[in-house]
Order: structure tokens, then sequence, then C-alpha cells
């Protein structure tokens, strides 16, 4: 058996599309440019990267691009006094705060900052409480953008088992929160996770986020089970994800490279939850409904 190659690039380019029809529209019928921010405070290249993309694909979308590159040194005070600003700007509807932040600068702090309806990352409090009872939130964009790749492949989720390895606050734990929304019988897994290999084999689903190249191994899957690798890890050999994509593949059904996979949705849903913000700002339908 050879797994479906579940191609995120092509979806991601597609949804991107979708959001330059609507922000076309939005300047056309009602004079609105969407308008993203991101700030980044140090100078780590693979942010620098990741950064450089989004504003490209900001811009090429016909949206308002804004970078705010600040030194490392950047104090605390400093952060939260441009948040304040990009809170208060009428012509910035998102905001995103590239993570990590540089040691001495309060995370939780610096997010909880962020105006909620301005948190396109929806890693904000109340967006991600609004995610855990069901209410309309922002959505984290990595794990949306996994799960319309899901929903694409699979159609309806309801009562498959889904093992997400990995608790972060920014992907494991909003990823599950998620598949327990599309009614998936959700596992956490993590580093204390006793028999992990075990635990993954029963699982239709597996949604990898971990940070540790090629840790999901195809004796670790579930004939025919639906392989979501959200690892980015550059390593001697290039940029690999969580999952051993060769031996995985033999296994698997279906199959998200890396590159190529998930981290292309991540920016295209960062771009549509930009437009999501922007329309609930003006009072507009939204029209991406992509979150809750
Ligand atoms: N493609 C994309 O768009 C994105 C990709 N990423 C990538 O996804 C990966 C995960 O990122 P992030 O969630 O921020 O990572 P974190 O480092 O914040 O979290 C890693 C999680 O993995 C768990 N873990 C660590 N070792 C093991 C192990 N041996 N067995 C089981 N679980 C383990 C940790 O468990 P514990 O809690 O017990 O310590 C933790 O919950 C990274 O490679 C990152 O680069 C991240 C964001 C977006
Ligand atoms: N506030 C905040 N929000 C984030 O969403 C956020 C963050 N901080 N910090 C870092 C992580 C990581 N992340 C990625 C997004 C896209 C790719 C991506 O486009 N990857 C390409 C390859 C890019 C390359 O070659 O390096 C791919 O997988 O095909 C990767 C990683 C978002 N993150
Ligand atoms: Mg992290």
């Amino acid at each position: 058996m050879t797994a479906d190659i579940i191609d995120g690039k092509a979806f991601a380019a597609g949804l991107r599309n979708k959001v330059a029809g609507h922000v076309a529209r939005l300047v056309a019928d009602h004079g609105i440019t969407p308008g993203l921010a991101v700030v980044l405070v140090g100078d780590d290249p693979a942010s620098d990267v990741y950064v450089r993309s989004k504003g490209r694909m900001t811009k090429a979308a016909g949206m308002l691009s804004v970078e705010h590159r600040l030194p490392a040194d950047t104090t605390q005070d400093d952060l939260l006094a441009l948040v304040a600003r990009l809170n208060a700007d009428r012509a910035i509807h998102g905001i995103l705060v590239q993570l990590p932040l540089p040691k001495g600068i309060d995370e939780a702090r610096v997010l909880a900052t962020i105006l909620p309806a301005k948190d396109v990352d929806g890693f904000h409090i109340s967006n991600v409480g609004l995610l855990a009872v069901g209410q309309r939130a922002m959505v984290p964009c990595t794990p949306l953008g996994c799960i319309l790749m899901l929903r694409e492949h699979l159609g309806d989720l309801s009562g498959l088992d889904a093992v997400v390895i990995g608790r972060s606050n920014i992907v494991g734990k909003p990823m599950a929160q998620l598949l327990l929304g599309e009614n998936c019988t959700v596992t956490l897994a993590h580093s204390r996770t006793r028999d992990l290999a075990g635990v993954v084999r029963r699982a239709d689903i597996v949604v990898a986020a971990v940070g540790r190249p090629c840790m999901v191994t195809a004796d670790w899957i579930k004939p025919g089970a639906t392989v979501i690798d959200v690892g980015i890890n550059r390593t001697d050999a290039g940029l690999v994800g969580d999952v051993d994509f060769a031996g995985v593949a033999a296994v698997a059904g279906a199959i998200t490279p890396v590159p190529g996979g998930v981290g292309p949705m991540t920016i295209a849903c960062l771009l549509a939850n930009t437009v999501t913000a922007c329309c609930r700002a003006n009072g507009l339908p939204e029209p991406m409904g992509l979150t809750l």
C-alpha cells in the first residue's frame, strides 16, 4: 500500500486564492483593505524566513502587510506599547507576534495584551476559552489548517480515533479541541505518555506536533491511517517532519509531506483569519466560514 500524499501546498494556494477574491470584493464594495501586522523580536533566521513569506503572501492576496522588526534586546514595555498602538490602529485587523520571544519577555503577558478581536493566531486566553466551549473564536492557524486537510481527505470525521502527539498551547491542545469538535475520540499524548507506540497504533488519525525528526515510524501506524505531520525540523538532511515519511507512507492511507504540507496551510489560514477579523470589525458577513 502506498499512501495518498495530501498536497498542502496546492490546497493552501487554493485557499489563498479564495482569500484574494474576498479581499478584492471588500476593497471594491466597501473600500476596506484587510491589514495584518507581524511583529518579530530578535533575529532568529527560521522566523525571518517565515515572516518574510507571510508578508509576501499577505500582499499577494491584496491585503495590507505591516512588519515590525525589533532588536533582540527590546524591553517588554516597548513591545507592549507597540501592541497597544496596533490594537488602536484602525488599518490593522490582525496582529501576530512571532513566537518564541526572547528570554526576559513574558509571552503570556504579551499575548494577553493583543485585542482578542485582532488575535488572528487565536492565542489570547479569551479565544482559547471560546474554542474550548465551542463558541465563536479566532481559531489557531496550524490546527485549523490540519482540520481543513483532514475534512478534505476524509469527509466526516465523526467517531474516528484521533491521537495528537504534543500538548503545546499553540498546536497540540487546540488541535485536540478541534478534533473533539469534529466528533473524534481524542487522545492527547505527550512526553510522559506510556507506550506511545501502542497508543498511536489505535489511531485512525495521527497528528504529530513534537519537534523530533522522524520520531513516528511505520510500525506505530495502523494500516490506512491518516497522518498529519506538523513538525518542522532543520537537519543536515534538510527540512524534515516528526514522521519518517518514506516508511510511514508505505503503511498509511494518507500523509502530509514536509515541506509542502501543514506549513503552507498555516499561512493560508492566517490570511483567512485576517479577512474574518476584518469582516467582524466592520459588521460584515464572514465570507471564509472557517472559524467557529
Ligand atoms: N507547520 C507549522 O505551521 C508549525 C510547525 N510547528 C512545529 O511543530 C513542532 C511542535 O511545535 P510546538 O507544539 O510549538 O512544540 P513544543 O516544544 O511547544 O511542544 C512539544 C510537545 O511535544 C511533546 N514531546 C516532546 N518529546 C516527546 C516524546 N519523546 N514523546 C512524546 N511527546 C513528546 C512535549 O511533551 P511535554 O508537554 O510533556 O513536554 C510537548 O507537549 C515543532 O517541530 C515546530 O517547529 C509549530 C508550529 C507551526
Ligand atoms: N505567533 C506565531 N504564530 C505562528 O503561527 C508561528 C509562530 N508564532 N512561531 C513559529 C511557528 C512555526 N510556523 C510555521 C509556519 C509556516 C511554515 C512553512 O510555511 N513551512 C514551509 C517550509 C518553509 C521553509 O522552507 O522553512 C513548509 O512546511 O512547506 C513553517 C512554520 C508558524 N509559527
Ligand atoms: Mg513552542
